[in-house]
């Protein structure tokens, strides 16, 4: 993904495919064909959903991994090894928690061979610029989490780099810290007081790209390709109550899942959508409960409304309630129609029955459209006993997740099976069993 205009290019990714090993050898693809230019004066944002590749694709641009193919480059230059030209801020802060607040920000210059009677100057006016005047003296325990997150941006900030590279940066501050802090950055881009030319944000969340960012790209799941580009053109600072921003998020919503036309040609040619799989349509990581929650909410709104409308008057964001639409359509209860969402019948039918109809109707949906309840039903259906080990189910999802995110599936799938009665799951000795009671053994 190119952005228009003749600025200079920073940072540039090529046809960037990432494949990794997991630890029992079998190849887990990650990205492919990514690629993606940033430019002087600008700020992007990588959006995705959770296990899309994003972070992944930010440190193959930061030269922290490479590439399995395709090239990064820093100024035209072959990356090899880290990228000269970034510096990144992290969710988790990364401090060294034996070091003051000043001596982990002179710990950049150390890095990068800033002369000792340089760094002292250069680290107290960094944190100068964040806010931090006073602390230099502290340690990280002695600082609230935004303070810390701040401590982040000094240190990436003070080495001056080309770009600033930022991993989910405001996704571990409570949610007023975050938007102050979101609110300074912005402040000093547009001041030009931030001694950087180009910011890469990675973000799964959407109010946020759509605060921040110039260009917004969208990348799709399993594997991570670039699906959507948006150029962000309201005026800085931004105000989520604006028709112009909602109009824009529910665009993204849209993108994101997949059921808008994206507005930009994807970088890479896009495959026909092959039958769903586990691994092609994971599980979203939501309860019935939740679920059946968010129908009856939108029933009682007259059966449809809008996803950002129903996120603000709960007090989420929209991306809070993304699990929970993803998996009621993907059960057929309930359907998107761009950036909003209406019950089905199925939909109606499963809220208003008794407990028992509940149970028989989710497990019809599920069984039907979920896969990997399906693959466990269908599995357990061909042993003679009816029963098999989770390692069984927990290998095949390992084709296609991460040790953590199979686990995580299973666990989904075992709360769905149970609630519809399809399968039993006995956790002291990992073992699914079918169901007898509709007469499958
Ligand atoms: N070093 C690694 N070895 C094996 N698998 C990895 C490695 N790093 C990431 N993965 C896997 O690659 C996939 C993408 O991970 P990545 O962290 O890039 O996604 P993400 O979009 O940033 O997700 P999130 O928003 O949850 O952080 C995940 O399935 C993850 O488990």
């Amino acid at each position: 993904m190119t952005p228009t205009g003749t600025r200079p290019v920073i940072v540039e990714a090529e046809d960037v495919t990432k494949t990794f090993t997991t630890p029992d050898g079998r190849a887990l693809p990650v990205l492919e064909g990514v690629g993606l230019t940033l430019v002087e004066g600008e700020i992007v944002a990588l959006l995705g959903k959770s296990g899309s590749g994003k972070s992944t694709l930010l440190r193959c641009l930061a030269g922290l991994i490479a590439p399995s193919q395709g090239t990064v480059r820093y100024r035209g230059e072959l990356l090899n090894g880290a990228n000269p030209g970034v510096a990144m801020v992290f969710q988790s802060f990364a401090l060294l928690p034996w070091l003051t607040v000043q001596q982990n920000v002179e710990l950049s210059l150390q890095a990068r061979g800033v002369p000792e009677e340089e760094r002292a100057d250069r680290a107290l006016k960094a944190i100068d610029l964040i806010g931090l005047d006073g602390f230099e003296g502290a340690y990280p325990k002695e600082l609230s989490g935004g303070m810390r997150q701040r401590v982040g941006f000094a240190r990436a900030l003070v080495v001056e780099p080309d770009a600033l590279f930022m991993d989910e940066p405001f996704s571990a501050l409570d949610v007023l810290t975050a938007e102050n802090l979101r609110g300074e950055l912005v402040g000093l881009w547009v001041g030009r007081e931030a001694p950087v030319k180009a910011i890469l944000i990675v973000t799964h969340n959407i109010e946020e790209a759509v605060l921040l960012a110039d260009r917004i790209l969208v990348l799709s799941s399993n594997p991570g390709r670039i699906k959507a580009e948006l150029h962000v053109d309201l005026a800085r600072p931004r105000d989520r109550q604006t028709a112009g921003f909602e109009e824009l998020v529910d665009t993204v919503y849209g993108i994101l899942t997949g059921r808008d036309e994206p507005p930009a040609t994807p970088s890479t040619s896009e495959r026909p959508a092959p039958t769903p799989t586990p691994v092609t349509a994971p599980l979203p990581d939501v309860s019935v409960g939740g679920m059946a929650g968010l129908l009856e909410i939108l029933i009682a709104r007259g059966g449809e409304d809008g996803l950002a409308e129903i996120a603000d008057e709960l007090t989420f964001e929209v991306d809070d309630l993304l699990p929970l639409v993803d998996a009621a359509t993907m059960l057929g209860l309930a359907r998107t129609i761009g950036p909003r969402i209406a019950v089905t019948d199925a939909g109606r039918e499963f809220t208003a029955a008794d407990i028992l109809t509940s149970k028989q109707l989710f497990a019809r949906y599920a069984e039907e459209n979920a896969p990997l309840v399906r693959t466990i039903v269908t599995a357990l259906g061909r042993t003679d006993d009816h029963t098999l080990r989770e390692g069984f189910f927990l290998d095949l999802l390992r084709r296609g997740f991460s040790a953590e995110d199979a686990r995580s599936q299973l666990e989904t799938a075992i709360d769905w099976g149970r609630y519809g009665e399809l399968y039993e799951y006995d956790r002291d000795d990992g073992r699914f069993t079918l169901e007898t009671a509709d007469g499958r053994n």
